[in-house]
């Protein structure tokens, strides 16, 4: 028989709803909210507000156990809803207190977040469930916002705040009338980052003052709250598990419920007699221990996730990075591309490249014929930027059909942007966990998504340390899609047997990028400095991956490449010429002043010299 086009168009599209159907099932359970226990006006604002019918896999498991008042440790894969798996039942208990609560009781519920995206995204979809429960107060508080704004905050009282550590520690400190003497709650959510970001000491401080639960004096003398009777409750919620986590959940949980864990074999410890598991079919709950070390264990990703490795030699790197862009947008109307890159200079200079890169080459400037080489709206983030201006780049990514977003790390945990169907990461990870979490910012939900990992031939190792884990990649092919793009507008017949660095394609980009670089005299210095941070982010590999990213196995003369660079530029960097330039300054204004001082000092001296003449002649 036949197919005609008509059929086969019909057949695809039947597969691909029951991939769908496939996925979802495995996403969503079947069951509804009110049936887990909660509260039917939450249900309804769950429904209304946030457009959410089911419950997923891990919202099923986590909130009935969590209603129950246990300590619970949520291991789940990224983007399966561990958000509203916390915050539900805590907005259902609090929602129900007699009398009301109020914003003099203080604060009932924390919730304490790595980042400063997270910290927003979080109290977002507080916003969302409280709208009806209008007395239950959401607030936060984060590094790089006004303290006195803050302070005034707390002092109003905020019932579910959410923080990072260290201005939360900070207000704990500082502020005298911040209350919390009716915590119930503490919630850890991406509590790895929190420690890989070193904030394990403030993390036991802050832990160590909230377990002696002490109301402070001028609390007590203050006296128009209520104490409300109950026990404390911690959570630790995380996409990956490793020893730091282990021992945070070893602190700060008693005898916890392990949900997402049921499938695989914990560590006994002897020490944590009642924990179980929630996350097998049966839902059972088993005697067990202390969470798997990462380590040897396997990470959970969305099984929907494609995953791909380029080998990219490293004088190549900038123009393949381009190429592939440049086939990713023109082959979809939309896209939401993000990529991670290792530091904030990087992320700078090619924030600016991208914007200001015209093509072709051969077409003189101001002409029709020559456009920007990337047609697409970019947006840049990193640590470095104003708490404004990386809200203002979340947002607007968020808000595109069809976008590109440069990001360092800051982006990798937690951070829920909807639609994002290609992760590209042109830095590899450190470890193998932000692998995990960087490829988690796409096929969320049960959606599609691709992720690409650029390794140069050297560290091909990256792709058995990440085997370990049980993740593994297919190669992208990427002569074919070189072999797509057009020279100058004509299609070229590039020889199969060609090494990729000789593709002429990327030959003839590499060139334009350095005329174009060198042109223009900021751009380069930004390379220079993207250059040097670069190379120095590469020897901060942990200890297990040196072996792989071993710096003298770098090039430097192509590392320069990679950001256009005819030559290596000095690894002098930024930091120290600006410290060069910052003494050279302090130094030419002490002369002035000096020069100065002595001036006056010898008008003096002359005026005093005449007076003398003066009173002698007089
Ligand atoms: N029951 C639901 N129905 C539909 N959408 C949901 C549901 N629960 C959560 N979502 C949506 O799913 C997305 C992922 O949720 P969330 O950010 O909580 O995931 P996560 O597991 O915390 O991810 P990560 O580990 O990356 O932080 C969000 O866009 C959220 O709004």
């Amino acid at each position: 028989m036949k197919i005609t086009e008509n059929t086969k168009m019909k057949i695809t599209q039947k597969n691909s709803n029951q991939k769908q159907q496939n996925s979802d099932d495995e996403i969503f359970a079947s069951c509804s909210f009110s049936s887990l226990g909660l509260d039917s006006s939450l249900c309804d604002q769950l429904k209304e507000r946030l457009g959410f019918e089911t419950p997923t896999q891990v919202q099923a498991k986590a909130i009935p156990v969590i209603l129950s008042g246990s300590h619970v440790l949520v291991n789940a894969a990224t983007g399966t809803g561990k958000t509203i798996a916390y915050l539900a039942p805590i907005i259902h208990h609090l929602q129900k207190y007699e009398p009301r609560i109020q914003r003099v009781d203080g604060t009932f519920a924390l919730v304490l977040v790595p980042t400063h995206e997270l910290c927003m995204q979080v109290y977002e979809t507080l916003q969302k469930l409280l709208h009806r429960f209008h007395w239950i107060v959401p607030g936060y508080i984060m590094g790089g916002e006004s303290r006195s704004k803050e302070k005034a905050r707390l002092r109003k009282g905020i019932s579910i705040l959410v923080a990072t550590p260290g201005r939360l520690l900070d207000h704990l400190k500082n502020t005298s009338s911040f209350l919390y003497t009716n915590l119930r709650w503490l919630i850890f959510d991406e509590a790895d980052r929190t420690l890989e970001l070193g904030f394990g000491k403030e993390v036991e401080e802050i832990l160590s003052i909230f377990s002696s639960r002490q109301s402070r004096t001028n609390d007590k003398e203050s006296g128009n709250f209520r104490i409300f009777e109950f026990e404390r409750q911690n959570l630790l919620l995380s996409a990956t598990l490793n020893d730091k986590v282990n021992h945070l959940a070893q602190i700060s949980l008693e005898n916890p419920i392990m949900i997402g864990l049921g499938e695989r074999e914990p560590h006994q410890n002897p020490s944590s007699k009642h924990s179980g598991s929630v996350g097998s079919e049966e839902e059972e709950l088993e005697q067990s221990g202390t969470v798997k070390d990462s380590s040897t264990g396997d990470y959970n990703l969305p099984s929907q996730l494609t995953q791909r490795y380029v080998k990219v030699p490293c004088g190549s790197r900038l123009a393949v990075l381009l190429s592939i862009l440049k086939n990713l947008f023109e082959r979809e109307a939309t896209q939401k591309v993000v990529v991670f890159f290792s530091t904030r200079d990087a992320v700078d200079f090619h924030y600016k490249l991208l914007k200001e890169f015209q093509w072709p080459p051969n077409v003189a400037k101001e002409t029709k014929g020559r456009r920007l080489f990337m047609n697409c709206k970019t947006f840049p983030l990193h640590g470095s930027m104003e708490n404004k201006e990386r809200t203002s780049s979340i947002s607007s990514f968020k808000a595109e059909k069809s976008a590109l977003l440069l990001s360092t790390d800051v982006l990798a945990r937690g951070v829920d942007i909807p639609k994002v169907s290609y992760i590209i990461q042109y830095d590899p990870p450190g470890e193998a966990t932000e692998y995990v979490h960087r490829v988690g910012r796409t096929a969320r939900l049960g959606r599609k998504g691709d992720a690409l990992l650029f390794l140069q031939p050297v560290e091909k190792g990256y792709l058995d340390e990440l085997e370990k884990h049980g993740v593994s990649l297919t190669e992208y092919p990427l002569q074919k899609v070189l072999d797509s793009l057009p020279l100058y507008g004509q299609k070229h017949l590039a020889r199969k047997f060609v090494a990729i660095e000789m593709h002429p394609w990327l030959l003839d980009l590499q060139m334009a990028l350095e005329d174009f670089i060198y042109a223009e005299s900021k751009l380069k210095t930004m390379a220079k400095d993207a250059f040097v941070s670069w190379v120095r982010g590469y020897t901060t590999h942990k200890l297990e991956l040196k072996t792989i990213f071993m710096k003298k196995n770098l090039h430097l003369g192509h590392v320069a490449k990679s950001f256009a660079l005819r030559d290596q530029p000095s690894l002098v960097g930024k930091s120290v010429h600006q410290q060069i330039k910052k003494r050279m300054k302090s130094e030419q204004i002490n002369k002035k002043r000096k020069k100065s001082e002595q001036q006056k000092q010898k008008q003096k001296q002359t005026g005093q010299r005449k007076k003398r003449k003066v009173a002698v002649t007089t």
